[in-house]
């Protein structure tokens, strides 16, 4: 398992022994429900899939097994985040389209593979399965299923999820030409809100949009004055006040923060991309600043309405406060003769997208769509590597025609958990930047900085022009070793003269001795050092033991483990105890100090399931800060109830208590409101509003939590902590990508350690990338 393709059964089956192949399911509908049923009996496959499956054979009984299981097989693809079945794909690696294997699953008896079953099969003869007019299209229309073909790939697609990926490729293909092209939208009507998105095989209402062809040329001018007519910015002043923003230059390489507040000011829709630190945050809000000027400069105009968003609470809130952060630092004296005034009108509370569009309980429908659309100018949405395209689909559609999008996020993040790596598609050529000629010329006129050959291209498409990418981290310097970490590991393969080239660079970083990241390797499942790590932070594994270290002229504390946030609780809770109401502020200082004390340290793992997973390592962390008197719980406790200190998770938006998917609260304790004696254990939120800053619940209103003393990567999306442990199961997985542990690192802050608790677990993970298979990767 050295080439970074996928060898699921690695050491479970030899694999020169022939495997048997059982084509029965292929012709006949009752071996093929056998079939499904054993695969969703061991977890490989959904009973939705399956459900799908039954569905259309009950509604078209003469529809071949060969259709029934590609149907399955894409309903599958979706909980694993692509929006459709590449055939073709499939056939090079049928294992890959099912959950192979589940965690934990020992395959003893295992059902036959989807490789056995598919072996032999072409891609001529499936495809012809899935001529069946009356569940398969090559486009609008009214079955469950759309089949594409375009160059060697066909791909099937549940209709609603093609119709997401030609809503979204419509809305930004209207944004990236001249105003007169947005009326092309119209055609889809305004009914956003009458389809039945909830209904996965039914056909979207009403008329069928009519497919967008995205313009092969740039609709840049030779100035770029022409783009956008009813917003036409003259370049001599957008010269000018990008000076007044950016006014000390870069040096010698072109300043990728001022260009990319020129194209973002340039288009209606935009996209800055870059890396941790690289510093979208302090460029989106000098473009706000920006837009609000060159709009109030026009005589007689309102100020712009702009509203800032991100897919999580926890998102929210973290750009919440940095973004505030930079308003208040914001120098606008050379742009406007009022800069107070002006940064009075860029707004600095971060509402989620589910709150934005108003979502409604039990339903996929939202307040705002096409029939109502959104009141406002321009969108900033952060975090946007996980806004999942059915997310995307529906902000886009909730847009007004003439408001401006822009996008924020890391594209080399790990996408969202739903299917559709939106920004990754649409940042497939950011690397390479593409800019045309004609961009180049006038964006050497706008921000005087000349755009190096490497990333013109005469050829560039328009959405190239619309997307910047960052490349420069200010947060991590090269003396950081999480800087250098995340840079070693996210280099694609392609990239690299080999798979083992990029272990070598990855392993490289901690031979270094860089004082940011420690390393450290289990000797088995028992080994005390992961328990000394969550407790009390590894500090030992860190050079001169985390001490000394300088970070903008203070010295960093050492990292800490859970033992820092148990103590802070335990040391500064209130003490005035009786009446709450007349120390509820003492008791929200608590919180606040509590909840920061927590983000000093948090471990992330890969699984869900068994002693590596999610599940497995809480438990074992709960025990261990028990063994150390931190936390006082009985196993019943610990394990399925509440105690005093517990971390946790919200796991599903929750909108009667106003808390998202991903916030984290802590559990406190106040004292009781009848029996002042007594307390009474609250779970203590942070909510970003200053005048009530923690919301305080009580844990049986909690319906989905979970414990977080570990929490996957996939759930950190969005977060930061100073110091992040990141830990590697010990067995191959499927999960494990050069994207998830990319992701894990670019969480730390100031520390990072990386625990192995299996050989070579770092070289398997870096050497696997994730796959998406999408057709909005083909928007040129
Ligand atoms: N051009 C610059 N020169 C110096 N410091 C900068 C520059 N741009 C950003 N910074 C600083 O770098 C840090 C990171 O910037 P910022 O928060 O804008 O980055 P980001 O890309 O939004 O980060 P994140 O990874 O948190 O999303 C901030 O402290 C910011 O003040």
């Amino acid at each position: 398992m050295s080439d970074g393709t996928l060898d699921l059964f690695d050491g479970l089956d030899d694999p020169n022994e022939p495997q048997p192949t059982d084509h029965a399911a292929l012709h006949d509908i009752d071996a093929l429900f056998a079939l499904l049923d054993r695969w969703v009996e061991r977890g490989w496959l959904r009973a939705l899939d399956r459900a799908l499956a039954a569905f259309l054979h009950r509604e078209v009984s003469d529809a071949p097994p060969l259709l029934l299981l590609a149907a399955a097989l894409a309903s599958h693809q979706l909980g694993r985040g692509h929006v459709c079945l590449d055939l073709a794909q499939t056939l090079a690696a049928p294992d890959l389209a099912l959950s192979l294997p589940p965690e934990g699953d020992d395959l003893s008896d295992p059902p036959p593979l989807p490789s056995q079953i598919l072996d032999g099969l072409d891609l001529a003869t499936w495809q012809a399965a899935l001529d069946h007019p009356e569940l398969v299209t090559n486009g609008p229309g009214n079955t469950p299923l759309v089949k594409t073909e375009s160059d060697s790939n066909v791909r099937l697609y549940l209709r609603r999820y093609w119709q997401y990926e030609q809503d979204i490729r419509e809305q930004i293909a209207a944004r990236l030409t001249d105003a007169t092209d947005v009326t092309c939208r119209s055609d889809r009507g305004r009914d956003g809100a009458d389809r039945r998105p909830d209904d996965t095989t039914a056909p979207p209402s009403g008329n069928a949009p009519k497919e967008t062809t995205i313009p092969r040329r740039s609709g840049f001018s030779r100035d770029g004055a022409d783009r956008r007519p009813d917003e036409a910015i003259d370049t001599t002043t957008l010269s000018a006040a990008l000076d007044a923003l950016f006014p000390t230059p870069t040096g010698p390489e072109p300043d990728w923060q001022k260009i990319a507040c020129a194209l973002a000011a340039h288009s209606h829709f935009a996209v800055i991309t870059g890396g941790p630190g690289t510093g979208k945050t302090t460029t989106v809000v000098k473009l706000l600043a920006l837009l609000q000027s060159l709009q109030l400069g026009r005589e007689g105009n309102r100020s712009l309405r702009i509203r800032l968003a991100a897919p999580t609470g926890k998102a929210a809130a973290r750009l919440n406060e940095s973004i505030a952060g930079q308003v208040g630092g914001l120098k606008l004296e050379g742009l406007s003769e009022s800069p107070e005034a002006l940064k009075q009108e860029i707004p600095t509370e971060v509402t989620t997208l589910h709150r934005l569009l108003g979502s409604r309980p039990d339903t996929r429908h939202f307040r705002h769509h096409a029939g109502n659309p959104l009141p406002l100018d321009v969108l900033v949405i952060d975090e946007a590597s996980m806004v999942d395209i059915e997310m995307m689909a529906a902000v886009l559609s909730a847009l007004p025609p003439k408001a401006r999008l822009i996008l924020l996020g890391d594209k080399d993040q790990l996408a969202s958990v739903e299917a559709g790596a939106v920004l990754g598609d649409l940042c497939q050529r950011a690397e390479g930047a593409h800019y045309t000629p004609a961009t180049c010329q006038w964006l050497e006129q706008a921000t005087r900085t000349p755009i190096p050959t490497d990333y013109q291209d005469a050829d560039g498409q328009p959405l190239d022009q619309a997307i910047a990418m960052l490349r420069v981290s200010h947060r991590f310097d090269a003396s950081s070793g999480i800087g250098q970490l995340a840079q070693a590991v996210n280099r694609p393969l392609a990239r690299e003269h080999s798979p083992k080239e990029k272990k070598r660079a990855v392993r490289k970083v901690f031979a270094h001795s860089y004082a940011d990241i420690a390393h450290l390797n289990l000797a088995d499942a028992d080994d005390p050092a992961l328990d000394r790590l969550v407790v009390e932070g590894n500090p030992a594994g860190f050079l001169n033991q985390g001490k000394g270290r300088q970070h903008r002229g203070n010295e960093l504390a050492p990292p800490t483990g859970y033992r820092h946030y148990l103590e802070v609780l335990k040391q500064q809770r209130p003490t005035a105890g009786s009446d709450l109401e007349q120390h509820r502020e003492e008791y929200d200082r608590w919180a606040m100090t509590v909840l920061d004390a927590h983000n000093c340290f948090q471990l992330l793992c890969a699984l869900r399931r068994g002693p590596w997973g999610v599940e497995g390592l809480n438990l074992r962390i709960a025990k261990a800060l028990r063994r150390q008197g931190l936390i006082t719980a009985s196993d019943h406790e610990l394990e399925r109830s509440w105690y005093l200190g517990r971390p946790v998770l919200v796991t599903r938006n929750d909108y009667g208590l106003g808390l998202m998917n991903g916030d984290i609260g802590i559990t406190l304790a106040q004292p009781h409101p009848q029996d002042p004696n007594r307390s009474v254990l609250r779970v203590a939120f942070p909510t970003a509003n200053a005048e009530k800053p923690i919301k305080w619940v009580l844990p049986s209103r909690l319906q989905a939590v979970e414990t977080v003393f570990a929490m996957t990567v996939h759930k950190s999306q969005g977060s930061e902590f100073i110091h992040t442990a990141l830990l590697l199961p010990d067995a191959p997985n499927p999960i494990l990508t050069r994207e998830l542990v990319y992701t894990g690192i670019t969480r730390a802050r100031h520390w990072f350690t990386l625990v192995e608790s299996g050989r070579g677990m770092l070289d398997e993970a870096v050497t696997r990338e994730v796959v998406r298979v999408s057709g909005l990767g083909r928007l040129e």
